[in-house]
């Protein structure tokens, strides 16, 4: 097992790479591969925090070492949590459920360092303008929405559709990068630049 840092980003998500690159630290990244299928019942903010536990578990295991970093980003709306679209109906059903009222996107984060854990979520609330089915439509053919959940990236074109947000940005975009790392420092992990 080759291992260059003791920072390790459990996860695919070349947004959250990016976001944690804000942080000017040396980093890996390491994919978890866990089931992520979702118990509907539960509240978002478990979903996400449970999820996260399971990413950040699943490389810590053989990593002890190391600070590992678990995130889950889901969109709610109401007692409806939106994770991926799987295809352009999902999208189109999404997105026209977002249209013009007030949704909130949580995200999960779990750090798992020697056997100490620290899990947080943050909610971030985003209202969208009314959208045509012809804006929809023309979206939906992006691309855009399969990878990401809601079937919207803020940080792309997905940013056309927002009238307002309340609370973290980066939180939407999939790692809340202030909050974690407040919680890095508070862990006691020695490389921060700040
Ligand atoms: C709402 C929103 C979500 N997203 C993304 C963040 C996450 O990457 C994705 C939600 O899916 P996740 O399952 O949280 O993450 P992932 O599968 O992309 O990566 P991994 O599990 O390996 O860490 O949606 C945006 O990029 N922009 C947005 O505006």
């Amino acid at each position: 097992m080759i291992l260059l840092t003791n920072l390790i980003l459990a996860s695919s998500s070349p947004r959250r790479k990016m976001l944690l690159q804000q942080l000017h630290l040396d980093f890996s990244i390491i994919h978890s591969n866990v089931d992520e299928s979702i118990d509907r019942k539960v509240s978002p903010e478990c979903v996400v925090t449970d999820l996260a536990t399971r990413k950040a578990l699943a490389v810590a295991d053989d990593y002890h070492s190391s600070y590992v970093i678990g995130s889950d980003t889901v969109v709610a709306q109401g007692d409806h949590i939106l994770e991926k679209p799987k295809d352009k109906e999902e999208a189109k059903k999404m997105l026209s459920q977002l249209s013009g009222i007030t949704h909130s996107v949580f995200t999960g984060v779990a750090v798992i360092f020697e056997g100490q854990q620290e899990v947080f979520y943050e909610k971030t609330d985003v209202t969208f303008w009314e959208l045509t089915e012809q804006e929809i439509l023309n979206y939906i053919e992006t691309g855009e929405p399969y990878d990401k959940a809601g079937g919207y990236g803020i940080q792309a074109l997905g940013a056309l559709f927002v009238k307002e947000i309340k609370g973290d940005y980066a939180s939407v975009v999939g790692l809340p990068i202030s909050k974690l790392y407040r919680t890095l420092k508070k862990m006691g992990y020695p490389s921060l630049r700040v």
